[in-house]
């Protein structure tokens, strides 16, 4: 069976999340409040969270739904309830066709409430669930520099589709992105992507802005010659990934040119199209495990642009096991022709 119908609706839903991250941000997080305040986080993460299951369950009704968030602090939190709602009621697409395809605005505040609190699914090895992280990268977000709204969609807990929106991403594909500043702000002109894949069908990526499917071009990995001219690409945040471990597989590699640092699952879609090569995401506590709406979506994308993506070990990233990839530990992408390279460098700097 192909998933067009699925990708159409995750694109379009992920695209109107990703309008209100982008007011949130504007409105709230740009200049406004001091680093420490977390709220438009917490309002785009909620917000988006809502837009998003609304969507799926307009189209979808007996799906699961695994998401980052519950509403029970914002049930106890009325002012913030309220400015939520403020938000999350006026968000619309320009194109009134796909907004009348997602079911249109929620009903009330307390539907909103409702309607985030689906996606409680515990996940597993059976039926359709869909995985969502509504703000994946929060510190980017607030930063102004990378985050992504992603969804994806496993069967039988095998991922059959994927849509990423990155509203901070450069439109262009062959877009070199900046070691150095990494961020980009979405107002400047040319920025905003929304990438996705259906398995077994390829992975694209089309401007944010625009609508449908028919704007999309396929994206692929770049092909790397020589691996020690490979550009690898990590997070920012070092409490996520090990950076010290990553640089000693890279100089393994014979790698010299400095990583690529972004946060959030842009690094999967930055691969995925060539800006980057290989994604190193080497633990750094033993015992955390990798939650499923962290990278459902982009394993997907990368695999169909002609990459593989596996934990440290070299094992295929396990969606069936809960909402946490239990039986994995860590990430590795990279051109499928490199794969093995990298992971015998993994092992050989984490001592495996
Ligand atoms: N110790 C950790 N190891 C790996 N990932 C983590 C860890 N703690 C949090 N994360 C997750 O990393 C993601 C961001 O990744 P990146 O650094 O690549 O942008 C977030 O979704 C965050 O989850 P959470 O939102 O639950 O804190
Ligand atoms: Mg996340």
């Amino acid at each position: 069976m192909s998933y067009q119908q699925e990708r159409y609706i995750a694109e379009l839903a992920v695209q109107r999340a990703c309008l209100l991250t982008q007011k949130v941000f504007f409105e709230k997080a740009k200049g406004t409040v001091s680093k420490d305040d977390k709220s438009p986080v917490t309002i785009g993460d909620f917000g988006a969270q809502a837009l998003i299951i609304s969507a799926i369950r307009k189209n979808f009704p007996n799906d699961e739904i695994v998401a980052e968030e519950e509403a029970s602090s914002l049930r106890e939190d009325k002012d913030l309830s309220a400015e939520i709602w403020r938000l999350v009621k006026d968000i619309k697409l320009d194109d009134a066709e796909s907004d009348n395809l997602l079911g249109g605005p929620l009903a009330s505040e307390q539907s909103m409430l409702d309607i985030i609190d689906n996606g409680n699914s515990a996940g597993g090895p059976k039926g359709r669930i869909w995985a969502l992280d509504p703000i994946d990268g929060t510190k980017g977000f607030l930063r102004g520099g990378q985050y992504a709204v992603c969804l994806g969609l496993m069967v039988d807990g095998d991922v059959k589709v994927g849509a990423i929106g990155t509203p901070n991403l450069p439109v262009d594909d062959a877009a070199t992105i900046d070691a150095s500043t990494g961020a980009q702000q979405s107002e400047t002109a040319g920025n905003g992507v929304l990438f996705s894949a259906v398995q077994g069908e390829g992975a694209t990526s089309r401007p944010l802005a625009s609508g449908g499917l028919t704007t999309s071009k396929s994206i692929s990995m770049r092909p790397v010659a020589k691996i020690s001219d490979a550009v690898f690409c990590e997070g920012v945040e070092a409490a996520h990934s090990a950076q010290g471990d990553n640089a000693a597989v890279a100089e393994r590699l014979g790698i010299t040119a400095p990583s690529v640092r972004l946060d959030s699952q842009a690094k999967y879609c930055s691969i995925a199209r060539g800006a980057g090569d290989i994604y190193l995401r080497l633990p750094v506590k033993k015992d955390y495990q990798e939650k499923i709406w962290d990278h459902a979506a982009g394993d997907l994308i990368v695999r169909e642009a002609g990459g593989q993506v596996t934990d440290i070990y070299g094992n295929r990233l396990d969606f069936s096991k809960g909402r946490t990839l239990a039986t994995n530990k860590g990430v590795v992408a990279s051109p499928k022709a490199l794969q093995d390279q990298v992971i015998d460098a993994v092992k050989v700097v984490l001592k495996l």
